[in-house]
């Protein structure tokens, strides 16, 4: 759906993709997967002598586990491999690297095995992949304690042990992994939820094989790649009514600079104008900080401006609803953040008029606006994001992004993507109302809705992983450096797309 972009399937499509691949694939699957694993292997430990401890169990994963083994004790690395099933109850793929492990002169222990004087060089978890179907108990759970507890890097095998490939939740105990090695393509519990905590670092093995051709992407990964091919130079002979026109309302009081920080994040971004709309009527009539913010009666706002953003510190009062209801109404481009969210959640007339709009709809909750949004908790909306997402699209008829940890991006039509930037120093008020800024000022701009929405995100992120890097975070960020950054980000890929001026 968007070349350039690294597919996504969740088990469902990594199993249509296996099953076309089929039996025919020489090497086999597994036996690319354990190769693979066993180089990656070998470039963990450069700088560590010592034996690999590998935990495999009852299934393919197990059987991946197995061939790694080989394949570095054929290289020399002294292994020992943990199995302590049925043999005759594996998978036949599994059971060939079994017994090509043991015809190699390997050995298997079936006790959890004392670690060598010296330590692990290694320790590799083979136990579940995606055939994970509970949570994680008993011996098995023991044995991910123990290698958890080792004082050496931790390998996973296509995906850690206990956590769930679809949704990123922990099933019962799982493998902290410093390193992942995945097989064919990403899966989205890599990338949202507890995922990015317990994965470490991913590495993608398509095993010589391009998923893509053989079952169309079920989602994408937004990447830097990706959100500089929508980048576009601007001609020379513009003016700013070229750029737009950003309504913001919202600012309740208390909340006044909820609606302040959309409006500089829209400005910083390049709009053409900007206007704030306080629902305050004893608000700031001029913000002194950044002057060129037009401060006008929130009604005026929803008139005057082409593209409307509502929610940062709206409140939920009643006149708040009407400039909600108002804005639906219109056949503009709208963003609804925050309370205009929990005030569309609360009102089946909003609700209707919502989900009837011709113009674009683009709502951004984090997961308890969600949770309202759907008429569930947040926890429901947690277990599964892509899913809840996916809904809250078909209902609204709107673009959606799920905020948090790898945040979801969805399309009505039922495309959907996952974020790869941000980190938890965004955890602070107001950064939900620097995206927001970001959104309306790329929609103003005359981007496409569907590309606005995943550039703002991305970005959004972008520019806070690059204070952190700076030191500016992750622990204390604020939104108004991320608003300011994301300007210094943004220039950055249009250069690199080579549509600078
Ligand atoms: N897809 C590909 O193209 C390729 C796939 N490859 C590899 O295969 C992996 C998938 O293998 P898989 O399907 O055999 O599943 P896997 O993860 O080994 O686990 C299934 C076993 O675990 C058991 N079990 C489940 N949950 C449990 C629990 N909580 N506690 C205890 N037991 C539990 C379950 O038992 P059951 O539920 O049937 O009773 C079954 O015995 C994949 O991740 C990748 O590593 C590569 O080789 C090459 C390319
Ligand atoms: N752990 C995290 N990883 C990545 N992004 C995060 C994380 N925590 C928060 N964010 C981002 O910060 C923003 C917070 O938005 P929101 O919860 O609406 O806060 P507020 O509106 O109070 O500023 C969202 O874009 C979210 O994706
Ligand atoms: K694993």
């Amino acid at each position: 759906m968007f070349p350039q972009a690294q597919p996504i399937y969740p088990v469902s499509g990594i199993r249509t993709i296996e099953a076309r691949v089929g039996a025919q694939a020489q090497p086999t699957l597994m036996e690319r997967a354990g190769r693979a694993s066993a180089e990656e292997a070998v470039r963990l430990t450069q700088d560590r002598a010592g034996q690999v401890l590998i935990a495999c169990g009852p299934g393919n994963n197990g059987g991946d586990g197995f061939v790694m083994a080989r394949r570095l004790l054929q290289a020399g690395r002294p292994v020992t491999v943990a199995f302590a099933d049925d043999p005759a109850k594996l998978p036949p793929d599994a059971a060939a690297a079994l017994a090509a492990w043991r015809a190699a002169g390997g050995e298997t222990v079936s006790d959890f095995p004392a670690a060598p004087a010296n330590g692990w060089a290694l320790v590799v978890d083979a136990l579940f992949g995606i055939g994970l179907r509970r949570p994680v108990s008993g011996r098995y759970a023991t044995w991910i304690d123990a290698l958890n507890a080792q004082p050496a890097p931790r390998l996973a095998i296509d995906i850690p042990s206990g956590l769930d490939a679809d949704t990123g939740r922990v099933l019962g105990t799982v493998f902290h992994a410093t390193a992942t090695l995945t097989f064919l393509a990403l899966k989205p519990g890599l990338l949202t939820l507890d995922g990015p905590d317990i994965a470490g670092v991913v590495h993608l093995h398509r095993l010589d094989i391009d998923p893509a051709a053989w079952l169309a992407p079920m989602g994408m990964q937004i990447q830097p790649g990706l959100v500089r091919q929508l980048m576009k130079s601007r001609l020379q002979n513009t003016h700013k009514g070229c750029y737009g026109d950003v309504g913001i309302v919202g600012g309740a009081r208390g909340m006044t600079g909820a609606a302040l920080l959309a409006g500089r994040a829209a400005l910083k971004l390049g709009t053409g104008r900007v206007l704030i709309g306080l629902v305050d009527d004893a608000g700031p009539a001029v913000d002194f900080n950044q002057a060129e913010l037009m401060l006008q009666r929130p009604e005026d706002v929803l008139e005057q401006a082409n593209v409307l953003a509502l929610g940062p510190g709206l409140g939920r009062s009643t006149a708040a609803a009407a400039l909600v209801e108002q804005a639906a109404r219109s056949n503009k481009p709208i963003i609804l953040d925050a309370d205009a969210l929990n005030l569309v959640a609360a009102s089946e007339v909003l609700k209707s008029l919502i989900a009837a709009r011709e113009a674009p709809t683009l709502m951004t909750p984090h997961p308890g606006e969600a949770g309202r949004l759907l008429g569930t908790d947040t926890a429901n909306v947690q277990a599964d994001r892509v899913a809840s997402t996916l809904k809250i699209a078909g209902s609204y008829q709107a673009l959606v992004v799920l905020k948090g940890s790898g945040s979801v991006v969805t399309y009505p039509d039922g495309r959907w993507l996952i974020n790869s930037t941000g980190h938890p120093g965004m955890a602070s008020a107001g950064m939900g109302d620097v995206l927001t800024g970001l959104i309306a000022s790329l929609v103003a701009q005359g981007w496409p809705a569907e590309s606005a929405l995943l550039a703002a995100v991305h970005l959004h992120g972008a520019a806070a992983d690059r204070l952190a890097r700076e030191g500016i975070g992750p622990i204390g960020l604020t939104a108004s450096e991320v608003a300011e950054a994301s300007r210094g980000v943004f220039n950055g890929w249009i250069v690199q797309a080579g549509k600078g001026r």
